[in-house]
Parts: C-alpha cells; sequence; structure tokens
C-alpha cells in the first residue's frame, strides 16, 4: 500500500479513536452531573475529575497517582470512599492540559480491575463528601523535601541543653517544647518582639533547604525567624490561625521525626486533617494560612492510612480521603517552622481573621471552671445565650419525643403534677394530656415559644426552681445537667429535682453519654450525617443522612480496648493548654468537657442575638489543672470503620426516632472568627458529657433519693431517681 495512504488511513483511525474517547468523556460529564451533581467545565483548570478512576472501580491510590504524576506536580488527589471518580488538583494548569491530552481513554490496568479513565475539567470540588476532602486552598504538602541525611543535619542543631537562654528562647510548654531562631515568639501576646532578634539566627543546616524552597517558588523571600517544635507522643499545639501581624504570608513546616496529623479548620466548618510525613514540607499559604487554623490534637495515636508504604510523592493525605484506615502510634515529631517577621500591618483578604485589620487576635477558646463565679460565667456565655439566639432554629429540630421518655411520661397517673426542668420547646409537655405538666426553661425565647404552643411554662434555672418541695409526682431532665460545667451545679441541679419530688415521686433524667458508642451499638448521633456540613448537620433530628467521617479523633477510652466494662470512672483526657476544645460533630468525643458548634441555620430568627466573639470575653482568667494526657487508643476505630462498611449495605436509617439530647449540628470547629465571615454563624454549646457509671454516682450523693433504674439510650445516660 502507498505509505501516504496508510498514513492517512492510520490518522482517519486515530480521529476515529479520538472522537470516539471525547463522545465517551462527555458521556463521563453528563452521567457525573446527572448522578453525582458534579458540573464539568470546558475551560481548562487545574482540578480535574477522573471518571472510573475511583476507589469505587477498584482502582488504589497508588496506581493511580503514578500515571497522574506524569503529567505533571500533583497538589492533591481526592479518591472518595466508593465512589467511582476521584479528584486531582495539579500545581499548574498545563499539568491539567497535559493530562486531558494524554490520559483521556487510557486503560489502567490496576491489581482489581482495568478501567477506561476519561478526564474534565472541573471550578471546583463541588461534590459533598469531596469538599470535605480536599485540602484548604493554598496548602501544599511535598513529601521527602529533605533527605534522612539533612533531617539528622536540622536535628543535631538543636541544642535542646542549653535552657531557658536568650539567644534562642527555649520554652518548655506544657504540650511541647519550643526553641526560637532569629525572633522570639511571645506565646503571652502571639506576636514577636520585632525589634528584638535574637543573638541566633538560623541554623547553617536551614539555608540549602530554604534555598531549595526558593527555587522551587514555594517561597520568594528568605524567612528570617525559625520555631522549632518538639511534641513527644500525646503532646499537641491548639488550633490557632498564626497572627497575621506578626509574619507574612507564607509558613513553611518541615517535619522531622515522627509524622503527625494536623488538623485543619475552616470557619465555615469544613475539618481536614492532614497527615505530615517525616521528612515533609508543608506550604501554608492564602486562605490556608490566613483564615484555616491549624493545630495538632494531643494523642497518642492516629488513624492513618494502612499500609507499609507512606502516601506517594506530592499527594497530600487527608486522612479521610482513604478507605483503608489504620492506627498508628506517634513517636517524637520536631517541627521547623520558618517565617517571615512582617514589618507592615496585613492588608489580606481575610479580615475576620485579621489582627491588622481590627479582628482580635487570635480566637481564644474558653477554659474549664475552677470556681462557681467562673461558671456561672461560662454557661451564660456557652450555654443561656446561645439558647436564646438559636431558639427558633433548634425548636425546628426538636419534634419527636424519645420513646422511653414518652414510657415514663404515659406511666404517671392520671392527676398527677409533672415538671418538665429544662423543658426546650415543651416537646415532653403534652406527651400524657392525663397529668398536669408545667415545664420551665433558662431559656426566654424556648420558654416563649412553649407558650405559643398553650403550655404551662415559666423561666427558671435548673438550680433553682421557684415551686414549692415535694409539689411533684414526677420530674424529668431531659439533655440538661450536662449543661451545668461543675459537679457541684450538677449534683445541685439533681437536688433541685429531689426537692420538687413528693415521697415516692419519680425523676427522670438523661445526659449525653461520653460514650456514644454503647454494646457495639454507635449511637444515632455519631452515625447520622447530614448532606450538606455547611448546613446544621440536622435541620431536623429524624431526617437525616448518613455520611460517616472516617477520621476518628483522639479519645482516651481504654475500656474499648478490651470491651471489658469499666469498674470507676476513667481518667478521661481533658483540656488542652487549659482551653476547652471544640467538639468535631459526628465524630467519638475525646474530652469530657468541650463545645459543641450549632451552625445556625439561615432564615431561622436569631432573635438578634449575636454568637460569641472570639476572645471577647474571657470566661474564665484561671488555668485548668487538667492533663491532655491522652493514652487511650480511639475506642471508636474499629466501628468507624465497621460503620463505613454498614454504609454500603445499609444506607438509611430508621427515620422515626430522633434523639433525646442536643445531638443536632455541625462541624465547626473554630472559635468566634466564623460570625462575621459568613452568613451562617455558628454558636458553641458547652457540655460535660458523662461517663458511664457518673450520673449513678451523681445521683447516690443525693440524700432522700435513691436510684432505681438506670441505662443507655442512643448515646445518653439516663437514670430514673426515686424519692424516698
Ligand atoms: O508543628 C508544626 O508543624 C506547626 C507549629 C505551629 O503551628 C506553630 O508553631 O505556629
Ligand atoms: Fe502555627
Ligand atoms: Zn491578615
Amino acid at each position: 500500500m502507498d505509505p501516504c495512504v496508510g498514513s492517512v488511513l492510520k490518522a482517519v483511525r486515530r480521529s476515529k479513536e479520538d472522537k470516539k474517547v471525547l463522545r465517551k468523556q462527555i458521556k463521563a460529564s453528563h452521567t457525573l452531573l446527572k448522578h453525582e451533581g458534579i458540573a464539568t467545565s470546558t475551560q481548562p483548570t487545574k482540578s480535574l475529575v477522573v471518571a472510573n478512576g475511583g476507589l469505587g472501580n477498584g482502582v488504589r491510590r497508588e496506581e493511580l497517582s503514578t500515571v497522574l504524576k506524569e503529567m505533571g506536580e500533583v497538589e492533591a488527589l481526592v479518591m472518595p470512599p466508593y465512589k467511582p471518580y476521584a479528584f486531582v488538583t495539579y500545581r499548574s494548569e498545563e499539568s491539567a492540559r497535559e493530562a486531558v491530552t494524554q490520559l483521556n481513554g487510557l486503560k489502567l490496568h490496576c491489581e482489581e480491575n482495568n478501567v477506561t479513565l476519561y478526564l474534565s475539567y472541573v471550578t471546583s470540588v463541588t461534590s459533598e463528601e469531596e469538599t470535605s476532602v480536599v485540602l484548604p486552598e493554598g496548602l501544599i504538602l511535598v513529601e521527602d523535601f529533605v533527605t534522612p541525611e539533612e533531617e539528622a543535619l536540622l536535628l543535631a542543631a538543636v541544642d535542646w541543653s542549653s535552657s531557658t537562654d536568650d539567644v534562642t528562647a527555649e520554652k518548655a510548654l506544657k504540650h511541647r517544647r519550643v526553641k526560637h531562631y532569629g525572633f522570639e515568639f511571645r506565646y503571652d501576646n502571639n506576636n514577636v518582639d520585632k525589634d528584638k532578634p535574637l543573638a541566633a539566627g538560623l541554623p547553617e543546616p536551614c539555608l540549602p533547604v530554604l534555598k531549595r524552597c526558593l527555587n522551587n517558588r514555594y517561597i520568594d523571600i528568605m524567612p528570617d525567624q525559625l520555631t522549632v517544635n518538639q511534641y513527644e507522643a500525646g503532646q499537641g499545639i491548639p488550633p490557632h490561625v498564626d497572627t497575621h501581624s506578626a509574619f507574612e504570608d507564607t509558613i513553611l513546616s518541615l517535619s522531622l521525626g515522627a509524622q503527625t496529623v494536623m488538623e485543619f479548620r475552616n470557619p465555615d466548618g469544613r475539618f481536614v486533617p492532614v497527615l505530615l510525613p517525616g521528612r515533609s514540607l508543608l506550604v501554608m499559604k492564602g486562605e490556608s494560612r490566613y483564615l484555616w487554623t491549624h493545630g495538632i490534637t494531643p494523642r497518642k495515636f492516629d488513624m492513618v492510612p494502612a499500609g507499609d508504604q507512606p502516601p506517594p510523592v506530592g499527594i497530600a493525605a487527608d486522612v479521610r480521603a482513604c478507605n483503608n484506615l489504620t492506627l498508628s502510634k506517634r513517636g517524637t515529631r520536631t517541627s521547623f517552622t520558618f517565617r517571615k517577621i512582617r514589618h507592615e500591618p496585613c492588608r489580606c483578604a481575610f479580615p475576620s481573621a485579621c489582627d491588622s485589620q481590627g479582628s482580635p487576635s487570635p480566637p481564644s477558646p474558653p477554659s474549664l471552671p475552677c470556681c462557681h463565679d467562673d461558671a456561672a460565667r461560662l454557661e451564660e456565655e456557652y450555654v443561656h445565650r446561645v439558647y436564646d439566639a438559636i431558639a427558633c432554629h433548634f425548636s425546628s429540630t426538636r419534634h419527636s419525643p424519645w420513646p422511653r421518655v414518652c414510657h415514663f411520661l404515659s406511666e404517671l397517673l392520671p392527676g398527677s403534677v409533672l415538671v418538665d426542668v429544662g423543658c426546650g420547646n415543651g416537646k415532653y409537655l403534652g406527651v400524657n394530656p392525663e397529668v398536669t405538666a408545667i415545664g420551665c426553661d433558662r431559656s426566654k425565647a424556648l420558654v416563649q415559644i412553649c407558650m405559643v404552643r398553650g403550655f404551662q411554662v415559666f423561666v427558671s434555672d435548673a438550680l433553682s426552681v421557684p415551686l414549692r418541695s415535694a409539689s411533684c409526682d414526677a420530674c424529668i431532665s431531659i439533655a440538661v445537667i450536662h449543661h451545668f460545667s461543675t459537679q457541684e451545679r450538677r449534683l445541685v441541679a439533681v437536688r433541685e429535682l429531689v426537692r420538687l419530688l413528693k415521697p415516692g415521686g419519680k425523676a427522670l433524667i438523661y445526659v449525653w453519654a461520653y460514650e456514644q458508642e454503647y454494646n457495639k451499638q454507635k449511637s444515632k448521633y455519631l452515625k447520622e450525617k447530614n448532606k450538606d456540613h455547611h448546613e446544621n448537620l440536622h435541620s431536623t433530628d429524624d431526617t437525616l443522612e448518613e455520611r460517616q467521617e472516617p477520621h476518628v479523633e483522639s479519645v482516651g477510652c481504654r475500656r474499648h480496648l478490651g470491651n471489658s466494662p469499666v469498674d470507676s470512672i476513667q481518667d478521661v483526657d481533658k483540656v488542652a493548654d487549659g482551653k476547652l476544645s471544640v467538639h468535631t460533630n459526628r465524630t467519638a468525643f475525646n474530652t469530657q468537657d468541650l463545645l459543641v458548634p450549632w451552625h445556625l441555620k439561615e432564615g431561622k430568627s436569631r432573635d438578634e442575638v449575636k454568637p460569641q466573639k472570639s476572645g471577647k470575653k474571657k470566661t474564665n482568667t484561671k488555668k485548668s489543672k487538667l492533663t491532655s494526657d491522652n493514652s487511650g487508643l480511639p475506642s471508636t476505630l474499629v466501628s468507624e470503620t465497621e460503620s463505613d462498611c454498614d454504609r454500603k449495605s445499609n444506607p438509611e436509617f430508621d427515620t422515626n426516632i430522633s434523639s433525646p439530647s442536643d445531638l443536632d449540628s455541625a462541624e465547626a470547629p473554630v472559635l468566634g472568627s466564623e460570625c462575621d465571615s459568613g452568613p451562617m454563624p455558628v454558636f458553641h454549646r458547652y457540655y460535660h458529657v458523662f461517663q458511664q457509671g457518673e450520673l449513678e454516682q451523681l445521683c447516690g450523693q443525693v440524700m432522700g433519693a435513691k436510684v432505681r433504674s438506670s441505662y443507655h439510650d442512643q448515646g445518653n445516660w439516663c437514670v430514673i431517681l426515686e424519692k424516698e
């Protein structure tokens, strides 16, 4: 055959092949839009959706990343569990274009399966699973950035023996030790003394590393400040944003020694745990540096992707992007954080988090109270104000009475006098029409809602209810006592219930349980997930969709290890640096005293009450003495993983039961800064979650009453008390 004809034929064949690939790519885009709500773009971007390249197709992360990396530097690879697609974000648009040209129609031979990849541009990673696993904007993780030799040199350059000198400003903080070079970072005012450089500049072995950062354009100016943090297993650093006015935009953090998980939190509630392997470089720029907080939860184990191999180079491991997780014991990690001192006010695009632009710096969470006055202030700010502010929205999520509470109420004799102390929106007041039910609540706004509903209610604190002693046949206290922030106040609240009862009268008490998994059953709180984590996780408390987050926070809950019952109340990990931590909703608890975020839904009245402002009001000035030694394993590791499996076979759950406790709200762990930055303010409610046996022990201290029964009900500890 004429060679010309041959090549024409080949070209025709190729163009036929190309057309087929194009057709299939378009089809894949339509399917993604129709079934997954993922809109693709015809305009080139840095991010691509890789149809058929998902974990759901049996494609392993390593297999996909190998081919993607051949096209250019990968910033992030997101593989949502069970999905038939993945997302890749390249460092440059050119690399993404190259991938679209080269990899479309590529047959990938995987261990599990052979698949054909179809790649399309996306402007954002929009589907619900993926938004939660995409890395914060501006965050880059470069693995193996330094060699083992450089690592050894850098570690050797830090002389920890010359303590508290003013050459390098060394400090043994409660939760780690630190040493500063160039300038001291002061933890009292969260700033640097810019006119007082330290005698010691950056150690010499840092220079080649920093030059590499310059060459790779991770930074454009040489840093002049270094903070070396050393964390033993069980130590950490509270969530924070490095003070804008102290340092320029880019912050570099080099991880040496053991790996750890650093947690990034956006004021809008997004939460991204990122695995930092030893010898990796973390580059925080832009939004990830200015708006997101970063922190390391003090604990002894981390949840990390399984396998001997670390995640492939260049792929930042958001641990939730992996459906194959395991536990890894922490070792000693030393980080070198390089920053450039800022000499002009910051003019970033994130004024809500910018101290140069008037935002209080930095957000400071409250501490666990040490005295009655502190406790009262904490509860005023983090319980009473919040309920008044969220009353309407809260009420709209509380409509289904809980079966076992109803059972208690239905057993009351006709004509009984019932008091619901902390009645909320009154959902239990009308359950048994044969009894005279009276409710009281500390929240005026909730009491008003009850009044509109025609219930007999009044405003009252549960510590002192203005009713005659021995005037009631029954009392209920549902999800109230866990809002008292000292043991004494919780005791007073129980005593008050007993005081109100007639002899022989009964009180039913529900409090939120530290153990959200009991008898191998996860509570609904752990199981329920809403579609949109930007919204309150439960707009109603009984129509939710499951969305497990397999990242498990630290849980100092040793008893789950052997599945043996507890004999005594354990010394659970408490608070980091004396501060109350903000709980990530739908995860196991890792402390007993915490703040639980509530995302106010738009359109629900805020009653003109503003959410807590960051660092505005300090509810407590005294430091807690509690330790943060967290020697327990994550209690729900096994079940979290199991539950992930459950989800496959059982994506729905019983929608007829609602939660007895205040189990609503979304994950929004950053204090304060959210208020000004978005349309959906986040409030934080204080809780003391009870360990098994603790409620009985509390009730046991009240004279003149006996615990008749106690049980666990959907993540709550419950007792029935009888007055003697
Ligand atoms: O240990 C790290 O990687 C981060 C340290 C840090 O955030 C800080 O010192 O501000
Ligand atoms: Fe930091
Ligand atoms: Zn700023």
